[in-house]
């Protein structure tokens, strides 16, 4: 049967300086070996919540449970956490005068050398950072320093990991990369990753389970795939997908039949067809995005934005056929 390694209850943090900060009465169980990944708006509480599972801040009321026991939070205790939870913040929190091998290496007790010279090297193979062992850390990117915290924080069988905007460092190419040695460590070690990034796309492509924070408050909770489909609120929709939003007389003006106050569409969702009940729209501007091209597309004053596969077949100017083949209703 899964496990629940982390239960969240009722949890709430107000930070005393601002009106409706911080986050308000969260539950929530994960289970073990899961990548889970926080997201929401800039200043919606995700960083909130992830200091407060740690204990790094104290909890106003409700609990963080680890294996059924409370972690306890700064005031009960001088280091933070639980020893088999560890947590990369944006700072990384390295010896910057030490090196990454010795970084690495201080986390495990002098008990057994080997073992931890074995445990050392292997970690540093596990995110390909053993290149970099005689180096100093201010010798090191922004991008390597991440890796680095990551393999720090996982070498002493950690059970848990908690990152704070893993990806905040990196390019393109590297958070690519990242995120596959990410998925990949979770796998071999069972490791179980909490994750807050302000990019949905991290969630959508590495989590296991989506946790959406709006105002400080955990308004839907589940598979990525399944939030992405079936956003219980416009601004899930929105923040996942960068969805169209209309009122009901536009929708009505654009031949969708619907009783909604709002419909939503993802652009994908649009099709561009000549059809019986599609509309034409001027194409007002073209965005080039690789390997597609989104469309900003009006008709009687109403934007929407649609996707073409094949790039130039409708250029800025042309008049094109819409249907909005699927949309939600709110
Ligand atoms: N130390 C603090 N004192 C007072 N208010 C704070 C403090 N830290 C955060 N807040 C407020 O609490 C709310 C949630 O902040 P938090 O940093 O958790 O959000 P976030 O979702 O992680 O944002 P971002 O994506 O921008 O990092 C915000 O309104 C923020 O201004």
């Amino acid at each position: 049967m899964d496990e629940n390694i982390i239960s969240v209850r009722a949890l709430t943090k107000q930070y005393q300086t601002s009106q409706a900060s911080g986050i308000n009465d969260i539950s929530f169980d994960i289970v073990s070996g899961q990548i889970v990944a926080i997201i929401g708006e800039s200043g919606s509480g995700k960083s909130t919540l992830l200091k407060t599972m740690f204990g790094l801040l104290k909890a106003d009321s409700g609990e963080v449970l680890y294996r059924g026991n409370r972690v306890l939070g700064p005031d009960e205790q001088l280091i933070p956490g639980h020893k088999e939870m560890k947590i990369v913040t944006q700072d990384f929190s390295l010896n910057i005068y030490a090196k990454v091998y010795d970084n690495i290496a201080s986390m495990l007790s002098n008990t057994d050398v080997k073992s931890k010279q074995e445990k050392t090297i292997a970690m540093m193979e596990h995110l390909h950072i053993s290149h970099l062992s005689q180096k100093k850390i201010t010798e090191l990117s922004g991008g390597e320093q991440q890796r680095v915290a990551i393999a720090r924080a996982l070498v002493s069988d950690t059970q848990v990991l908690l990152l704070d905007e893993p990806f905040s460092q990196v390019d393109a190419l590297l958070k690519n990369q990242l995120r596959a040695d990410i998925k990949r460590i979770v796998a071999d070690t069972g490791v179980t990753v909490i994750m807050v990034s302000h990019d949905p796309a991290d969630g959508l492509f590495l989590a296991d389970k989506l946790l959406l924070i709006q105002d400080g408050k955990l308004i839907q909770i589940g598979k990525p795939e399944y939030i992405y489909n079936n956003p219980e609120h416009i601004y899930t929709a929105r923040l996942l997908g960068n969805a169209v939003v209309l009122n009901h007389q536009q929708a009505l003006d654009l031949g969708i039949h619907t009783k909604a106050e709002t419909i939503v569409f993802y652009p994908e969702w649009a099709e561009l067809k000549n059809a019986w009940n599609s509309k034409r729209f001027a194409v007002k501007d073209v965005y080039y995005k690789g390997f597609y091209e989104e469309l900003l597309l009006e008709r009687n004053g109403v934007l929407i934005r649609a996707i073409q596969l094949n790039s130039g077949t409708h250029k800025k100017n042309d008049h094109v056929q819409v249907n909005i083949g699927r949309f939600l209703e709110f």
